[in-house]
């Protein structure tokens, strides 16, 4: 669906993003991650035919961006990350007038429109004006306009952007729903809006690529080593103890009776440390590799170990 290699763009002396390859696949959600100025909104604008790379090629459904831009926008569906939205129209009127843009036949609109605000949660402000609307709302405004047309692919900058908890509930609910009708490339600097609404991982740093795939793998290859997670029943000091002989421990939970630890130290010295909790005449319940949490695994990606110790 989408293949990028290569993909460099200069903005003066400076790159914005540099060597950038990857695919998507068609159905996939993808999300694209990376703090603030990473280079996402560039390689987005790219894809998205408003912005040419400097070198490099990518592809949607076998077009090039710049050789064939045309066909590429059709099929594309594009959230900028500040929406094009017009404030003085009605939602309604506003996704028909883009619908048509987007070369939607007259006779299609009207159920076109009701699909966008169906799938978005729009229905009840169809008649409302844009400039009346939530912040929230006006993102699922932005999101609407990008989909109207059935594009095969959706490229969503930050469409969380601004939301409070409760909207970005919703807007994740709104992202699964896109699921199956569209390939999605959506991006952000806020994993939790991500990790539980993609299928897969783009993480960028420095306009680079610094690891892809699903949170499990980046999860076992980049940060699977590190840590041993220890169930034992009571005794917590005791239990703490006897693990800080082999590194750094935190206490994760304890609950019933039950005290779940996490000691930095590698997985490989699993047998040694079980030993020496039974050693010690505790009850060991559970003792296993523990599997960094994505967010400080991607802190770790995108800005260097030394910032993200828990
Ligand atoms: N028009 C421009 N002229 C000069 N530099 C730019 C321009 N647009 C972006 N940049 C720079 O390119 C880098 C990447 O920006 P980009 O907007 O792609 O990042 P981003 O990951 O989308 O971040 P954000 O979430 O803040 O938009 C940044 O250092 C930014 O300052």
């Amino acid at each position: 669906m989408i293949h990028v290699e290569g993909l460099t763009k200069y903005y003066g002396e400076r790159a914005a993003i540099r060597d950038l390859a990857f695919d998507i696949g068609r159905g996939e959600v993808v999300g694209f991650l990376g703090l603030n100025g990473a280079g996402k909104s560039t390689t987005l604008r790219i894809l998205g035919c408003v912005l040419l790379p400097t070198s490099g090629r990518a592809v949607v459904e076998g077009h090039d961006v710049v050789a064939n831009p045309h066909e590429v926008r059709q099929r594309i569906g594009f959230l900028p990350d500040t929406p094009p939205l017009y404030d003085e129209m009605d939602v309604g009127r506003f996704l028909a007038f883009v619908a048509r843009l987007r070369g939607v036949s007259s006779r299609q609109v009207a159920a076109r429109v009701a699909e966008a605000e169906e799938k978005t949660g729009l229905r009840e402000v169809d008649s409302a004006p844009i400039s009346s609307l939530s912040h929230g709302y006006r993102q699922r405004v932005g999101v609407a306009q990008a989909l109207v047309h059935r594009p095969a692919l959706l490229l969503l900058d930050e469409p969380g952007s601004g939301l409070d908890p409760q909207q970005m509930v919703e807007m994740r609910a709104l992202l699964r729903g896109l699921r199956g009708d569209h390939t999605v490339l959506v991006s952000s600097h806020l994993l939790p809006e991500i990790s539980q609404t993609c299928d897969r991982l783009l993480i960028i740093k420095d306009g680079e690529l610094a690891a892809q795939g699903t949170e499990e793998e980046l999860a076992r290859r980049w940060g699977g080593s590190g840590f041993i997670e220890v169930e034992v029943r009571g005794a917590r000091e005791r239990a703490v103890g006897v693990l800080e002989a082999w590194g750094r421990v935190r206490v994760l939970a304890e609950a019933h009776g039950v005290v779940t630890l996490q000691v930095e130290a590698s997985a490989e010295r699993r047998p040694q440390v079980a030993r020496a909790v039974v050693d010690a005449g505790l009850e060991l319940l559970r003792l296993d590799r523990g599997v960094e949490k994505l967010e400080s695994l991607f802190l770790r990606l995108t800005r260097g170990a030394e910032e993200a110790s828990p």
